[in-house]
């Protein structure tokens, strides 16, 4: 990456002070852009979920590795929990998405609280371990809810076979005009579940699979507490990626941790944060991190610049710690702050691997949390900071009460949020086209084929704010 003045700039840049520059582009076409990470990771998409409790469970690891990317499951999870959203995620299937079963006698209520969990809206009606029904949230309107969802279901009008060709699959959906089709073992047992939109994204799109064909996941381990021996668990429950993570990153405890999880001899990636200088990076990497994750302060819950006054604008962090990685043959994440795919393609460009995202997920059917909706019916999910009160009260609760009270004065986030979801795109993939597309395009106007080749061929500007409000676009008349 080049800045397009020859003096770089004097004071440090975040997403929206900087934009690309389109350059002569040999790329015939955005589908020629291949995105996937060269950090070991596997990941066939640059991003990564934040190890966030709001964000980051089971079902936001299948959905996302099945594009491509990486969920990382945070440190306030037991490993014995972590353990089974493992096995979970391994056993989903790479084309079908997880359905949500429902048996005949159960009530129009339970699967109208059931529902919303997919994006897809709707559940498959089990007998037997066969699937003889399908039922939406417009099956059950205007129906009592205590009828049985056996009487409210509509039949399944498109059957898949386990191994249906996904292009196939999406001409049956279209001229069947159904949402949802049904996709079943040679003994007619339920197997998965697709959509129009998930057929065409299998197309796309490559899982992020192990070695023996299973969807990756991360997850996160702190720096308190007898950090070996929880990695060695997680490496135990078979976890793709270890992610070492606390606030600051460049503090002793963390070298000492990082080195014990080197110690173990991980043959997976560990990645180990957060930083925003070139010299805590070196510092992760000597001490055997092999990708660092930057970013201090940028995140949409966290309020450690406005506590503390200290971070680093999010652009020029990701620059110099990834320079400095690469002087070393390593990568970084770029965690945080990321609110419109641009910054995306920009982190990009200024040399990250990949790209974590947080809050923005956290308006999702795929967030852990259960929807909700305001008083304009506006549906939402609540988030939380990871170092927000009510995370440390749950991190900590089984300390003492003293313990507690010393740890609850440490407050570096927010307890509670309200996420949005948007209307057009409110599962996490419609969220993961839109970045794609943007991701991609950008590589063409970069004339690169590749995210090496982006990072190498980026010509980034400064701008303005004038000139970030132009970017905008305008929904009314001015
Ligand atoms: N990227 C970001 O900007 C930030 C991210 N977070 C996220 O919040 C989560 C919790 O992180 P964390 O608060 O580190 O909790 P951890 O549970 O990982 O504990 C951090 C440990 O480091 C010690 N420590 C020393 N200096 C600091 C400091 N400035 N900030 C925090 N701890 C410090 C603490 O001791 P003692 O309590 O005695 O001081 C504690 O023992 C993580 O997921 C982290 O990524 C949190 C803040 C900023
Ligand atoms: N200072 C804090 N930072 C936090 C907290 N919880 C999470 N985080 C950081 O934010 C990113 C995600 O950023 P987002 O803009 O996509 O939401 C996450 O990975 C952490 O590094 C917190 O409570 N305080
Ligand atoms: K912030």
């Amino acid at each position: 990456m080049q800045f397009l003045d020859v003096t770089p700039p004097q004071h440090d840049l975040t997403y929206d002070d900087v934009f690309m520059v389109p350059r002569h582009s040999a790329v015939a076409s955005r589908y020629d852009v291949d995105l996937a990470t060269d950090d070991g990771t596997g990941a066939t998409l640059p991003l990564v979920v934040a190890n966030m409790t709001a964000i980051s469970g089971k079902r936001m690891a299948e959905t996302i590795a099945r594009r491509g990317g990486l969920a990382v499951i945070p440190q306030d999870i037991p490993t014995t929990v972590v353990a089974d959203v493992v096995a979970f995620v391994k056993a989903r299937h790479l084309v079908f998405d997880t359905p949500i079963e429902l048996a005949p006698h159960q009530t129009v209520a339970e699967a109208l609280a059931l529902i919303p969990k997919r994006a897809h809206r709707a559940a498959v009606v089990v007998d037997g371990g066969r699937p003889v029904g399908i039922v939406s949230e417009d099956d059950c309107s205007e129906v009592d809810r205590f009828a049985q969802v056996g009487q409210v279901m509509r039949p399944v009008e498109v059957r898949l076979q386990a191994d249906a060709d996904p292009r196939a699959a999406f001409d049956a959906l279209d001229s069947a005009h159904v949402p949802v089709a049904v996709a079943v073992d040679g003994q007619g047992g339920l197997v998965g579940v697709l959509t129009r939109n998930g057929a065409l994204r299998a197309t796309l799109y490559k899982p992020a699979v192990d070695a023996r064909g299973g969807l990756r996941i991360a997850a996160a381990v702190g720096v308190n507490g007898d950090v070996a021996l929880k990695a060695g668990e997680l490496l135990d429950a078979g976890v793709d990626c270890l992610v070492v993570d606390t606030a600051h990153g460049h503090q002793d405890r963390m070298l000492e941790a990082l080195r014990a999880v080197r110690a173990l001899d991980p043959q997976v990636p560990v990645v180990a944060g957060n930083v925003v200088a070139a010299d805590g990076t070196r510092a992760l990497i000597e001490a055997g991190a092999d990708i660092v994750k930057v970013g201090v302060g940028p995140g949409a819950m966290c309020t450690t610049r406005m506590m503390t006054g200290v971070g680093r604008p999010q652009f020029s962090a990701v620059l110099e710690c990834a320079a400095a990685a690469r002087e070393l043959g390593h990568h970084v994440w770029a965690d945080g702050g990321v609110r419109h795919p641009r910054d995306v393609a920009l982190a990009l460009a200024a040399g990250a691997s990949s790209v974590m995202i947080g809050s923005w997920f956290a308006g999702t059917h795929e967030s852990p949390g259960d929807l909700m909706h305001d008083a304009d019916g506006r549906a939402f999910k609540t988030s939380f900071g990871m170092a927000s009160a009510r995370a440390v009260a749950n991190r900590t609760s089984a300390e003492s009460a003293y313990d507690r009270a010393r740890k609850g004065l440490y407050e570096e986030g927010i307890s509670s949020s309200r996420m949005y979801l948007d209307p057009l795109r409110p599962g996490v993939e419609d969220l993961v086209d839109q970045i794609c597309s943007g991701v991609r395009s950008a590589c063409t106007y970069a004339g690169a084929a590749s995210l090496a080749e982006l990072h190498e061929r980026a010509v980034v500007g400064v701008q303005s704010t004038a000139g970030f409000t132009e970017g905008r676009p305008l929904a009314t008349s001015w």
